[in-house]
């Protein structure tokens, strides 16, 4: 029996694990076995927390982007998986920052290739900022690159974060999802909300375009669609019109993590959270308020923020910032003036 292998991928905050936990508690009431397979920007882990729970071992791969500097790690963590569980499906969820093509290139490994089916590549795009980050960071390829790549290479699209978004913007931006490819359903989605069977059927495109078009070969999708058939690396990054040296966003990405020593003053870390300079893409934690008791969620993308009663008490109370050229010492400095 071959592993069933999803990668979940999507920009930083667009949704990915609360898909991730709405397939999981889907999957708990079927037969089989489920590993999850979740890689974050950082040394803490985040969102693995609000993973447990669901009765499936959860590995963890952090401080790195299973795309590029643990790339290792991930054929490595998937090799072990293979041998000790031997599950029916493997959810990878990569960083916000993961070029899918790097991911699948993990994959290609001869020593997995055998044992594991690629179903497919699930993408999560934020219906609410997609258009801006596509415009927004027009000067920084490497950038607007993998933001694309996360939706040319989708096998299945979710448009989510919906209800942030006026009819007519969310038609712009499934517009801009189509011409960018055509290939791939799109559901447009609230909180990662859809059938999940239809999420699990999701077909290959290579081969639904394959069997279609033969001899089509030249253009983009059919072209990248044929990695999912294993084929071999080099041979992939060339059709791709890849470079090996090709840099990473990952590469120009920074993230570090605070320790928080009390509790905040929850007006003021809410007022913190909202003015964080832009160039932070993103930042999540769980924090103390004061007078209260429970912990406390935090989950900031720049146009949104939420905190929310977290019940379990495992978590540390740890702030993680992601984004690039951070002024890290300011950003600490307003963060502990919060605890006045
Ligand atoms: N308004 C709204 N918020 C959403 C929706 N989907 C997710 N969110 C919220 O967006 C925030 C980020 O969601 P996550 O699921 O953590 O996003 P992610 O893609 O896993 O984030 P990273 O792993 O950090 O890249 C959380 O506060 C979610 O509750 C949606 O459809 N609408």
């Amino acid at each position: 029996m071959s592993a069933g292998v999803y990668i979940l991928t999507g920009y930083l905050g667009s949704g990915k694990t609360t898909l991730l936990q709405k397939l999981l508690a889907y999957l708990r009431k079927q037969d089989g076995q489920v590993v999850v397979l979740m890689n974050e920007m950082g040394e803490e882990d985040i969102d693995g927390e609000q993973l447990q729970g669901y009765g499936f071992p959860v590995k963890k791969l952090l401080d790195g982007c299973i795309c590029c500097s643990i790339q290792g790690e991930l054929t490595e963590g998937l090799q072990e998986i293979l041998s000790t569980i031997n599950p029916d499906h493997i959810l990878i969820e990569t960083t916000g920052v993961a070029d899918p093509v790097d991911v699948v290139d993990a994959l290609t490994h001869p020593e997995l290739y055998d044992r594991m089916e690629l179903k497919g590549i699930v993408s999560v795009v934020d219906a609410s900022r997609f258009r801006d980050l596509n415009s927004r960071f027009q000067s920084k390829s490497s950038l607007v690159k993998t933001i694309r790549n996360q939706v040319k290479y989708a096998d299945l699209l979710l448009l989510n974060k919906s209800d942030l978004v006026a009819p007519d913007a969310l038609e712009k931006v499934k517009a801009k999802l189509v011409e960018l490819n055509p290939y791939a359903p799109i559901h447009v989605t609230i909180q990662g909300d859809m059938d999940l069977d239809q999420l699990l059927q999701v077909k290959r495109i290579a081969e639904k375009v394959a069997s279609e078009r033969a001899d089509d070969r030249t253009r983009g999708p059919f072209v990248q669609k044929s990695i999912g058939k294993m084929s071999a690396i080099e041979k992939v990054k060339q059709s791709l019109g890849l470079s090996a040296s090709e840099p990473s966003l990952y590469n120009s990405i920074e993230t570090f993590s605070y320790h928080f020593t009390y509790p905040v003053d929850p007006e003021k870390f809410e007022d913190f959270l909202w003015d964080l300079p832009k160039n932070v893409y993103r930042a999540k934690g769980y924090v103390l308020f004061k007078g209260r008791d429970e912990l406390i969620s935090f989950q900031h993308t720049d146009n949104q923020v939420h905190l929310f009663p977290f019940e379990n008490f495992g978590p540390k109370m740890v702030a993680v910032f992601i984004g690039e050229g951070l002024d890290k010492e300011k950003i600490i400095r307003d963060l502990e003036a919060c605890y006045e």
